[in-house]
């Protein structure tokens, strides 16, 4: 039973296959969060963009009927002062296999933990699928961004961005540090008396599931390399664990060999015959490598916090947050969410850009075998842009472009579908 969710009279449950293939029916039940900040911008605008793309791809044969679940500040105030994250939420999400997202606030210091890492923990959607991608005419700050062509999979369930941690002054964290001195001998905590205290766990077993996914994926759209980026060189039994587990794992379910000795290795890909490299990068110089040869990486596996901070910067490198796409994915649930978070000084102003959210969306319907409803949205943000309407951010850059609002740019794209 349902205590805020109104499930809708018409429309269908998408159902899972024991191979994790997923069933899609022609009107299928599609839960969503609306999200703090813009979310009240953008997620409209994406439902709009959407059904208009599924009503023009399929002619009224196919149509989504749209549940709205709850979480967040929405969540407090329909479900009560201290409910962020309902139960119903999650069985939602869980029960009707695909959703998706708008933004959700975490506060910084104290406050509540953070409701995307815990949507993310909850249902074990352990890959953070983020695809970066150049569109012609977007205001980049390099050069040629079209070299840009990277797919991120950040694991995302481990790491010191679990929220495993103890505020300085407390008895937890006086009562780990004390064992961590005197049961394990440590000499290291420079400020013992005055430190919060965070753990970082990175697992053989989150590695593997995240690096088979990445490589799996290279395989499947004939990708040339994968790199493992860590920082191993300093954190050895996490980050260098990370890279250590991943390339066992290339060796031993893909069949990689070793490259001059080591450690990159190669294997042909099954389906095409071509090479495909894996190799590794430490994550500061990975960062540099980035802007200076990007055409030198296409999927990128990573540990959580890394691929925080990797998908922010590469999606800079092709013009910005407001066209970075995502997605959390467990081998039988998908939720797609922005990269970007709530930007709340814009909240309400329908003023920010509804592409991240509506290209999430898009990566939704590949996702469920819409590929003719994926395709417009494809083809009409590249023409949007070229006729260069765009919102603020694309704007300011643009020469000779007209700004629209956010509400404004989702009715270019259905113009241009
Ligand atoms: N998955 C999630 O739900 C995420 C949630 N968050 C949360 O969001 C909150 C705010 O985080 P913050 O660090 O400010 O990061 P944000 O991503 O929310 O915003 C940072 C900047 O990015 C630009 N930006 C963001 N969204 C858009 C958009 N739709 N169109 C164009 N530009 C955009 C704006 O740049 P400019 O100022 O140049 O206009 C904005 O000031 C925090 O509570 C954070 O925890 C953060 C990331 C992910
Ligand atoms: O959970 C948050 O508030 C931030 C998450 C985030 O930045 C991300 O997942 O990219
Ligand atoms: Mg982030």
């Amino acid at each position: 039973m349902s205590q805020h969710i109104k499930v809708p009279a018409e429309g269908k449950k998408i159902t899972v296959n024991a191979d994790y293939s997923i069933n899609v029916p022609d009107n299928p039940i599609i839960p969503y969060i609306e999200g703090d900040g813009t979310g009240v911008d953008i997620s409209p605008v994406m439902i709009k963009v959407v059904d208009a793309a599924v009503a023009k791809a399929y002619g009224g044969k196919k149509k989504i009927s749209w549940m709205e679940v709850y979480a967040g500040e929405k969540s407090t105030n329909v479900y009560g002062p201290d409910v962020w994250l309902p139960a119903e939420t999650l069985a939602a999400i869980k029960d009707y296999v695909v959703s998706i997202k708008g933004p959700l606030t975490t506060p910084v210091g104290g406050g509540i933990r953070s409701l995307n890492v815990a949507l993310r923990q909850e249902l074990d959607l352990y890959v953070c699928l983020r695809p970066v991608r150049y569109f012609k005419g977007v205001p980049s700050p390099v050069r040629e961004p079209e070299k840009t062509d990277m797919v991120i999979f950040r694991e995302n369930s481990e790491d010191i961005y679990a929220g495993i941690e103890w505020q300085e002054g407390t008895d937890g964290a006086k009562k780990l540090i004390k064992f961590l001195i005197e049961e394990m001998g440590v000499k290291k905590i420079r400020f013992p008396e005055t430190s919060g205290i965070g753990v970082k766990p990175v697992s053989r077993e989150g590695t593997e599931r995240l690096v088979r996914k990445a490589i799996q994926y290279a395989i499947d759209n004939d990708k040339p390399s994968v790199t493992i980026v860590h920082k191993g060189n300093i954190m050895k039994f996490t980050e260098g664990g990370f890279r250590d587990w991943a390339y066992a794992l290339a060796q031993k379910e893909f069949g990689a060999e070793l490259i001059d000795g080591g450690p990159w290795m190669k294997f042909k890909n099954p389906k095409t015959g071509r090479e495909i490299i894996v190799k590794d990068s430490i994550a500061d110089a990975f960062l540099q490598q980035i802007l200076l040869r990007p055409n030198e990486y296409s999927v990128i596996a990573t540990l959580n916090l890394n691929g925080d901070y990797i998908s922010d910067a590469l999606a800079a490198q092709v013009g910005g947050i407001g066209i970075a796409p995502g997605a959390n994915l467990s081998d039988s649930v998908a939720m797609f969410e922005a990269t970007h978070g709530t930007a709340p000084k814009y909240a309400g102003k329908d003023y920010v850009n509804p592409g991240s959210l509506i290209l999430s969306a898009e990566m939704m319907l590949r996702h469920m075998g819409w590929l003719e409803a994926a395709d417009l949205i494809i083809e009409s943000m590249q023409k949007s842009i070229s006729s260069k309407k765009v919102t603020y951010d694309f704007a300011r850059l643009m020469e000779g472009a007209t700004q629209v609002s956010c509400s404004g740019f989702g009715d270019v794209l259905i113009e241009n579908m």
